[in-house]
């Protein structure tokens, strides 16, 4: 008999946000989330049944009011938080409707590339911040 446990892992759709001046769309989770008050990328989990496509659209739609219309892998991510296992699925939101807004009354903003480092994100993220740097160079 084996005393391991499987650690569940959750699917997360994580969409990058761009606007024509090269800022990046940034909302901040609430006091009773996961990861509390860090700022993320929005998204939320793929629920059963959708694409991650799928989820992306519906979670941009109902956290930050856009209507996907076009969307690119970016990467995907898998961190260990001792808690919960987390599988991101980054996409790069290439076409939408709309302005982005925090509608779960989450502080929200646009941030250049070069200013992301001045926020806190989950640790999970650290490779999406350096893989946006490294793009914007080459
Ligand atoms: N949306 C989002 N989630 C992230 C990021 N980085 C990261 O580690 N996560 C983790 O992914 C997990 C799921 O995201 P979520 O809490 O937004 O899921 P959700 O929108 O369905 O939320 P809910 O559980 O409040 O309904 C959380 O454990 C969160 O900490 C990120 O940049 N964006
Ligand atoms: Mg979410």
């Amino acid at each position: 008999m084996t005393t391991e446990t499987v650690k569940k892992s959750v699917l997360v759709a994580v969409g990058v946000v761009e606007n024509p001046r090269g800022e990046l769309f940034i909302c901040r989770r609430g006091a009773s989330q996961h990861q509390a008050y860090k700022w993320e990328f929005p998204g939320g989990k793929v629920e059963a049944g959708e694409t991650v496509p799928q989820a992306l659209a519906r979670e941009l739609a109902e956290e930050i009011g856009i209507e996907v219309l076009a969307c690119q892998p970016f990467m995907r991510i898998e961190h260990d938080y001792g808690d919960k296992l987390v599988i991101l699925d980054i996409r790069k939101v290439t076409a939408f409707n709309g302005t982005p807004h925090g509608l779960e009354g989450q502080p929200s903003r646009w941030v250049p590339l070069a200013e992301l480092h001045d926020y806190e994100f989950p640790a999970a993220n650290g490779p999406i911040v350096n893989k946006l740097r490294a793009d914007a160079e080459s």
